[in-house]
């Protein structure tokens, strides 16, 4: 599979070009996923990837799905093997995305993460569980701690990249849809990009529209924002993105 990264592939541009790829991380509140929007400049296999991760903040369901659902070129479902609860919410998750696909006839990786593993004295979710859910789903699964293990939680986002990569390369005329519109609420105002891309806004989202993706130099990202994550980004916590350096 690495060797597919790096190598110039016939019209796919320069090899210096970006992979764009757009990660979306579901899953329970609380399962540490963090909460917010990102850009990140990555080199997997040697290659350049411009990769963008809308973290969404569910409180138990999947809602307003429409957001990621045709913008994700991957998804990261997250729970944390010491709640029960989340374990089931990421089931409910993988649902909705096989549905999705279904009726899409566009198949989008998923990818299923434990997260908390140094909480693992606490569990409430075995590793068979993780891996005989994520088997119902034939998607890739790992687990990890977010707060103690940079490195492997590097490997999983790499590895959503190349799940994404590899789907791009079997269908590179399915562009996936793109948000739009936003309206943002009174009183709030947008949050700049911490990495200064200057095609990514962060707002509060009301309502929503899907085109077709624009080129990145017309893109506009935009990511439901409650006013609880606002605050909650001021707090020091230890999160999956932190870890991934995004920050
Ligand atoms: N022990 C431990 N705690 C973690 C880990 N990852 C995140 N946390 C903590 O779990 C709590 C929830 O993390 P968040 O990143 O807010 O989780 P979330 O899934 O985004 O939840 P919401 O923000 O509520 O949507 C925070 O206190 C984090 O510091 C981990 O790997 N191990």
């Amino acid at each position: 599979m690495s060797s597919v990264f790096g190598k110039p592939r016939a019209g796919s541009g320069p090899p210096s070009t970006p992979l764009e790829v757009n990660l979306a991380i579901l899953g329970r509140r609380g399962a540490g996923k963090s909460e917010d929007t990102y850009s990140s400049e990555e080199t997997v296999d040697h290659q350049p990837v411009h990769l963008r991760v809308m973290d969404t903040a569910d409180l138990d369901t999947p809602r307003n799905c429409e957001r990621y659902l045709n913008w994700a070129h991957a998804f990261l479902v997250v729970y944390s093997v010491d709640s029960r609860q989340s374990f089931d919410s990421s089931s409910s998750y993988l649902e909705l995305l096989a549905l999705h696909a279904k009726e899409t006839q566009r198949s989008v990786p998923a990818l299923l993460l434990g997260n908390k593993l140094d909480m693992a004295q606490y569990r409430q979710v075995t590793k068979a569980e993780g891996v005989a859910l994520a088997g119902r789903f034939g998607c890739l699964f790992f687990e990890v701690s977010a707060c103690l293990d940079f490195e492997h939680v590097q490997h999983v986002f790499h590895e959503a990249v190349r799940e994404a990569r590899r789907e791009l390369e079997k269908s590179p005329l399915t562009r996936p849809l793109f948000i739009s519109e936003e309206r943002a609420l009174p009183h709030q105002a947008p949050l700049t990009a911490r990495h200064g891309l200057a095609s990514c806004t962060f707002n509060t989202l009301s309502t929503v529209s899907l085109k077709e993706m624009p080129t990145v130099a017309q893109a506009k990202l935009v990511t439901v924002k409650s006013s609880r994550a606002q605050s909650k980004r001021k707090a020091p916590t230890l999160t999956l993105l932190k870890g991934f350096k995004i920050f």
